[in-house]
């Protein structure tokens, strides 16, 4: 095991060999991790560990930019245009092209951006008019993924009360077939931030354009994680967080996708000065900017924005498609040493059962382990299959709280989510092999105590 593995040495001989074989490998010694502490972090789906660079570069923004250069470094130092400039930064890894993308605000209010940008067009399409808000076009519904991370389906049904539309909350499985001739816009999230289940794009945007409507697609579990692809699919928005795989500090900016073609047809609910065409004007009158800018606010928070596009210099060189082999790979071992040192996901009453699918192409790169306890059962194969009751079984819960604190103690960092899901996050750029298979060996030694006791 080499030192570039970090915690995890000493672990299966696989491991070693699969690490040793790891075109990423080299990308770990960019990142500031715990290795001496022994710490295995697989919380990236949710807080990205922080590149080395970037506190030496926050340094010199605080220090020369502001410090000195002060208001000057609006336009020397670049803060002006840097919204859209990162946003280019980020668009390779999202499938999109120049110009499309602006980073700013919060996911959560980039989702209000977008969907009520969504309906409004929508509705202009079919004969609604758009701006005043009068006129509707028979577009009155927003369909919302109904296991969606909370924040989308309480700012959809915002969005909702100010269009006078109407939320529908529809399994993902099925809004492709529940898209109809009432639909203004579909909010969904491409990786399921509970199961790591991923859905598909294509085939949902398809059917939605098919039915008329416009798709807002929440890309926070798998931007920096899996190829999107946004342009070729023909997404009309996009969201997401740089704070998760993108490795932008915690609330760094979030992003907004919006089409080129829709680009000059959205009319944001958010007109803020500088999105205006000419914000220096400040006149009366709100006249947008063309492009991205459209897609602005207020004045951009510019440490943050800064410290992720230092984050961002840790993807020279790095394609999306490397990165999402190796997250392949890696959830691929995790689930199989589970398997290998808890045979059959269990120890006495208590057992581990995936949530997140086998199959690579519904799968983010996240595992995400239902811990319940029960009594034996019959057919059970253990950690195969997914989609199967999510019932919080006695003490199900519970029990998978207190294991995710034992993970914790014992050095493996994952996350915990209701109902009684162990998440663990794999950060291909950091990842490796030997951190699987000691968070499977530590998970195993734990269940095995707990259940047998
Ligand atoms: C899918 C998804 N959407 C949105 C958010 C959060 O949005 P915000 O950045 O506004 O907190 C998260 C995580 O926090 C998320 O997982
Ligand atoms: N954004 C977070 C925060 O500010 C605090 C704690 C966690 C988060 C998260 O990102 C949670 C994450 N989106 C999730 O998938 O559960």
């Amino acid at each position: 095991m080499s030192d570039a593995a970090g915690p995890g040495a000493g672990a299966s001989t696989a491991a070693e060999e699969l690490d040793a074989r790891d075109e990423l490998a080299h990308r770990r010694k960019d990142f500031l991790l715990d290795d001496d502490g022994g710490t295995v972090y697989l919380d990236g789906n949710s807080l990205g560990a922080l590149p080395r660079s970037v506190p030496a570069r926050l340094a010199e923004v605080v220090e020369q930019e502001w410090g000195r250069l002060r208001i000057r470094s609006w336009s020397e130092s670049g803060w002006w245009s840097a919204p859209e400039r990162i946003g280019d930064r980020i668009a390779p890894l999202v499938g999109a092209g120049e110009g499309q993308i602006v980073v700013g605000d919060s996911t959560s209010v980039n989702v209000f951006k977008a969907v009520v940008g969504a309906v409004r067009i929508a509705r202009e399409e079919h004969g609604g008019v758009s701006s005043s808000g009068s006129g509707s076009g028979g577009r009155d519904e927003i369909l919302v993924d109904a296991a969606t991370f909370p924040t989308d389906g309480y700012i959809a049904r915002s969005a909702a009360r100010m269009t006078g539309a109407t939320v529908r909350a529809v399994p993902v499985a099925e809004m492709g077939a529940e898209a109809g001739p009432g639909t203004a816009a579909v909010l969904v999230n491409q990786v399921d931030y509970r199961t790591g289940e991923l859905h598909d794009l294509p085939s949902l945007t398809a059917d939605v354009h098919r039915a008329g409507g416009r798709v807002v697609w929440d890309v926070c579990h798998s931007a920096g994680a899996l190829p999107v692809g946004l342009d070729a699919h023909g997404a009309d928005f996009a969201v997401g967080c740089t704070y998760k795989y993108l490795n932008g500090g915690p609330g760094s900016p979030a992003f907004l996708y919006v089409r080129r073609e829709l680009q000059s047809r959205f009319d944001t609910p958010l007109p803020g000065w500088t999105s205006h065409a000419d914000p220096f004007a400040m006149s009366d009158g709100y006249v947008p900017a063309d492009g991205a800018v459209r897609g602005r606010v207020g004045t951009p928070d510019i440490l943050s924005m800064l410290a992720l596009e230092e984050a961002l210099k840790v993807w020279d060189g790095v394609g999306i498609s490397a990165v999402r082999a190796k997250s392949l790979a890696l959830t691929d071992f995790f689930l199989q040493q589970v398997r290998t040192y808890l045979p059959g996901g269990r120890a006495g009453r208590l057992r581990l059962r995936s949530l997140t699918p086998e199959a690579h192409e519904r799968r983010g790169s996240q595992i995400s382990l239902l811990c319940e306890a029960e009594e034996d059962r019959a057919d059970a194969d253990g950690l195969t299959d997914p989609g199967g009751r999510t019932a919080d079984a006695p003490g199900g819960p519970d029990v998978a709280e207190e294991l995710m604190g034992r993970l914790h103690e014992r050095g493996i960092v994952g996350d915990f989510r209701r109902p009684g899901v162990l998440r663990f996050g794999f950060t291909p750029l950091y990842t490796s092999f030997g951190n699987a298979d000691r968070a499977a060996k530590v998970l195993a030694e734990l269940v095995l105590a707990r259940g047998e006791a």
